[in-house]
């Protein structure tokens, strides 16, 4: 099993016998293949394992040749069953049952089933799912030619950073990033004159905004990507570094570089676009500006103050100081770069955000990179193809066409595309659709491998745990604990961000489960599905009507609705810890420092009875009692008699002062704190 694992390169190998094909993200099935096969070298000669590693169009491969050349060989002996005489072409699905692929070859199913088992994959039945590499290894040896399905088609984008286009200058595209409120809307606004940041819900962005805006009496443009700065938006800052050629890092003066801020940086130099600083908020007092340098000399930004190339400078969105010299560092640096794209080439750029409109469809914000983009022309972008209906400027005026560096929003498709795609012009409908078709089909064969996987890696557990007994399927139920979520946003770009913050929720063996997000409201459906698998949902921007939540109050389901990602955060948590297995808390009641002791005689003995005064809540004789010795519990047990005065009390409040005999302890010392407490399940900090 090692051994073929280690195979990068053509080797033979003696005693072995078969031939499959797999593709790279399956090579983990070479393992299970081997080890599959292991029962077969006690049983048959075989003669011959080559691996090679090549160049196939998707992707690398590794092909394992081997024959079946002994006389006993299952195939080759079997009785009765004609081989085609010379090698039948045959195309074969990524997945397929037993019974169809016998259907397929023509073969009985009861042998295919009996020559896998020989093969050492056991417990097989009709239904059983078998995947491309196995079902393409059998067919060969069936003497069937097998042919792979013809690969995605789809144009590969040139760089869209290209510096080699020509063509005439086109606006740059220019991307606003940094940590959450150090001003990037407000800055954007100021090149604006416009007034997005006070309207945005919780003020912060949550979505990725992009603007065409003029300069220089409408000679120039620069079109703007305002990014989120809150942690949850990691991907949209990401995509927003990738599709700018020129991004502002935005540092607040009296805030200086925080983990957004780092994090940005990461993703602009891995981008490789060149940056500008904009130090924003100058006009507040005292803004260190030599440690901000420093800082971000640390995290790899090259000041120009410190003899670097990066240019810091430092603006006021609120009384516009540093405005027209941020305006004019992006402009001079955009005519350094020479940003060319004509507008007659074939149309590219990047979906930056998505959503549908109800009455409209769906629309998708589009920034034009090369090419133009014009109505009645065909796209494609991700898994969605569309006619341009119309076209829509950043400032809701309809429009015919969108030259390269400027965004609009397109509508017309037929699905919605992903904030993040990329998107280009096809010549027709059928091209477009011939093209979605091979994605589909490669994204279902995914899809199928995986299904097929997961089935059948849960029958190998589920019979191994009945093998193991009932110890085991305690143990196996017990991990499969989930907590499951449907999310329902308004948009694409909300979509990813939520379910990158939710996927990976965890907390001992409770994991969380996206069982499916979407854009749009949250319907019957949702909460029908939500109901079969115990899942909650989530309503992120999305406003949910009042017969909605009553419909999932009816159905028991719990409904999220919130427009602020921070508050979603807080919510989802909390419910999540409620699915946590509870743990057992002391909450303390009361508290009383001793400040005397007394010795009182009791029955047979002397007893020391605390003195005490109480500084916080109420003593409850019938809660349970700690001693509290240099912040050290030294006991706890119950009270055998609280007094205040001579006469036996249940309770003493707050101020008070009482005697306190505790129940079989008598090491008191002065100084020394009582508490009272109660013992409660509470789901656990998460
Ligand atoms: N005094 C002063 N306040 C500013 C300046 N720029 C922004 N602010 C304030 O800082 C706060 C945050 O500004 P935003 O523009 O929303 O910050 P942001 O970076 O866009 O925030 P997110 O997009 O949520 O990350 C707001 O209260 C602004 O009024 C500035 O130059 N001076």
């Amino acid at each position: 099993m090692a051994f073929l694992s280690a195979c990068t390169s053509w080797r033979h190998v003696h005693n072995a016998g078969f031939t499959f094909i797999t593709k790279f993200p399956f090579v983990r099935n070479v393992h299970k293949l081997s080890y599959h096969i292991s029962p077969l070298s006690s049983r048959f000669s075989l003669a011959d394992i080559s691996v090679k590693e090549n160049n196939h169009p998707n992707g690398p491969q590794l092909r394992l040749q081997t024959h079946f050349f002994h006389s006993s060989s299952p195939m080759h002996a079997t009785k009765g069953f004609r081989f085609p005489k010379s090698s039948t072409p045959l195309t074969l699905p990524a997945v397929l049952s037993v019974a169809s692929f016998a259907n397929l070859l023509q073969i009985p199913t009861r042998r295919i089933l009996r020559d896998l088992n020989r093969l050492g994959i056991k417990d097989v039945f009709p239904e059983y799912l078998i995947t491309y590499e196995y079902s393409s290894l059998l067919a060969e040896e069936y003497g069937f030619d097998v042919q792979e399905a013809a690969a995605y088609s789809a144009p590969s984008p040139k760089s869209l950073n290209s510096k080699k286009d020509s063509g005439p200058l086109r606006p740059p595209v220019v991307t606003l990033m940094g940590h959450v409120d150090h001003g990037k809307t407000t800055l954007l606004d100021a090149f604006r004159k416009s007034t997005i940041a006070s309207t945005e819900h919780g003020g912060i962005t949550q979505k990725i905004g992009a603007f065409t805006v003029p300069f220089d009496k409408g000679s120039k443009f620069i079109t703007f990507l305002d990014t989120p700065g809150h942690m949850a938006f990691e991907a949209m800052r990401k995509r927003g570094a990738n599709i700018a050629d020129i991004v502002v890092l935005v540092v607040a003066g009296d805030d200086g570089v925080k983990p957004q801020t780092v994090e940005a940086i990461k993703h602009i130099q891995s981008a490789d676009v060149p940056v500008v600083v904009a130090l924003t908020k100058s006009d507040r007092p005292g803004t260190p500006i030599h440690k901000i340098y420093e800082q971000l000399l640390n995290n790899g930004i090259q000041v120009e103050a410190l003899g670097g190339e990066t240019q810091i400078i430092p603006i006021s969105a609120k009384t516009g100081k540093g405005i027209p010299e941020l305006e004019a560092a992006i402009l001079t640096l955009a005519e350094i770069m020479e940003i060319r794209a004509s507008p007659r080439d074939p149309f590219q750029g990047w979906i930056v955000e998505s959503s549908v409109t109800k009455g409209v469809g769906s629309s998708a914000t589009v920034v034009v990179k090369r090419g133009t983009v014009k109505k009645g022309m065909y796209l494609v972008a991700g898994k969605s193809w569309c006619k341009v209906r119309s076209l829509v400027d950043v400032n809701k005026k309809s429009i015919k066409q969108v030259l390269p560096g400027q965004a609009a929003q397109v509508y017309g498709w037929k699905d919605l595309p992903i904030a993040g795609d990329l998107a280009y012009e096809v010549k027709s409908e059928s091209e477009a659709k011939r093209i979605l078709s091979d994605i589909y089909r490669q994204s279902n064969e995914q899809n199928f491998y995986e299904l097929a996987e997961s089935q059948n890696e849960q029958r190998v557990s589920a019979l191994a745990a009945k093998k193991s007994g009932p110890a085991a399927i305690q143990e196996e139920t017990s991990v499969s604990k989930s907590f499951n979520i449907i999310a329902k946003c308004e948009d694409t770009g909300s979509m990813e961000a939520l379910s990158d913050y939710l996927k990976p929720l965890q907390f001992g063996k409770v994991k969380s489960r996206v069982l499916y997000t979407g854009v749009g409201p949250v319907t019957e459906t949702d909460i029908e599905r939500a109901e079969t698998s115990d899942a909650i949902i989530i309503s992120f921007g999305v406003s949910v009507p009042k017969a909605t939540f009553r419909l999932a109050e009816k159905h028991n389901v719990k409904l999220l609705f919130h427009n602020v990602i921070y508050h979603l955060m807080d919510d989802v948590r909390k419910l999540f810890a409620l699915r946590l297995p509870p743990i057992l808390v002391q909450r303390v009641t009361g508290e009383a420092i001793i400040s005397a002791i007394f010795d009182i005689k009791a029955k047979r003995a002397v007893v020391h009875v605390a003195g005490c005064r109480v500084t916080n809540g109420t003593i409850e004789k019938s809660h349970k009692i700690r001693l509290v010795r240099n912040d050290k519990i030294i006991w706890s047990g119950e009270i055998d008699s609280l007094k205040h005065l001579k006469e036996e009390v249940t309770s003493i409040k707050k101020g008070r002062e009482c005697g306190i005999l505790l129940k079989n302890f008598d090491e008191i010392v002065t100084g020394d704190k009582l508490q009272t407490f109660v013992e409660e399940y509470k789901p656990p900090d998460f």
